[in-house]
């Protein structure tokens, strides 16, 4: 292994849609512990570059690494075994559910237990570990045995975000998590997912709100059109800055 502190990574990512190049030779790595903001315009690749990660996507050409093992996603699934959890933009919550069926939905196919071992679909289990598995990664969800279509907008995406961090135990990719959100409630996700980091995972935020990005994360790799022009420490960047790499305006190169 190259880097040993490198937790998952891609090399030399391509990915076309018919003559449309959406990921043009992609360099994209992210260490334990580390929050990494993905930005760019409209069409920049990050829904593609996601869904190669996710597993969604297989690349037409490079290589995905995690913990320095080759590694081929024929599926979301694969990549979700392994430990890569995603939260895709908008994918939200069953509204009828309660927020502890949320929490195991899909689940018992998927890996047995979220805090052990969950032998059988014991409702009142359930409701108890969804509670802890939320409270765990700082979610106060008012009551696990309540639809979460009583819940407020706010409440429903922490539970979508509670549930990929009880869930990870790796990487965890947030497409545009805090989309939706009033001030407050877009402060509590950022909370959670500084929770997730102080925890050893792996995050990547992908966000359109450069506050929230600027504020959130170590490193900020910035696409445009397909390519990698800027991956830097979040500290290197100002508001201006990171606005001119995004758009590629101002800059001298003309890129
Ligand atoms: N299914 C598809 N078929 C054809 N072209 C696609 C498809 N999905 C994406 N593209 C194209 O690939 C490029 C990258 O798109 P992608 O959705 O990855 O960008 P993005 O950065 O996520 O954009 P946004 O911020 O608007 O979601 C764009 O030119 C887009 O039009």
């Amino acid at each position: 292994m190259e880097n040993a502190s490198v937790l998952y990574e891609v090399r030399g990512v391509g990915k076309r849609y018919g003559g449309v190049v959406a990921l043009d030779n992609v360099d994209f790595a992210l260490r334990a512990g580390e929050v990494v903001g993905l930005v760019g315009d409209n069409g920049a690749g990050k829904s593609t570059l996601v869904k190669v990660l996710s597993g969604a996507h297989e690349p037409d050409s490079g290589e995905i690494y995690l913990d320095g093992v080759r590694r081929v996603w024929k599926s979301p699934h694969d990549a979700l075994e392994a430990g890569v959890e995603t939260l895709y933009q908008d994918s939200g919550v069953a509204p009828d559910l309660t927020v502890a069926a949320n929490v195991f939905l899909g689940r018992e196919i998927v890996r047995k237990g979220l805090l052990g071992k969950l032998g059988f679909l014991d409702e009142k289990a359930m409701r108890r570990q969804a509670h802890a598995g939320l409270e765990q990664v700082g979610i106060a969800v008012p009551a696990s045995d309540r639809p979460v279509a009583r819940l407020s907008g706010g409440q429903r995406q922490a539970v979508a975000i509670g549930r990929a961090v009880a869930w990870a135990n790796k990487v965890i990719l947030l497409d545009e998590p805090t989309n939706h959100l009033g001030a407050r409630q877009a402060g509590e996700v950022l909370e959670i997912i500084r929770n997730a980091r102080a925890k050893g995972f792996g995050v990547i935020f992908i966000s359109h709100t450069l506050p929230h990005v600027l504020e959130v994360t170590d490193r900020i790799v910035v696409l445009r059109l397909g390519r990698v022009v800027a991956d830097a420490p979040s500290s290197a960047f100002t508001p201006d800055s990171l606005l001119k790499a995004i758009t590629g305006l101002g800059q001298p190169e003309g890129k």
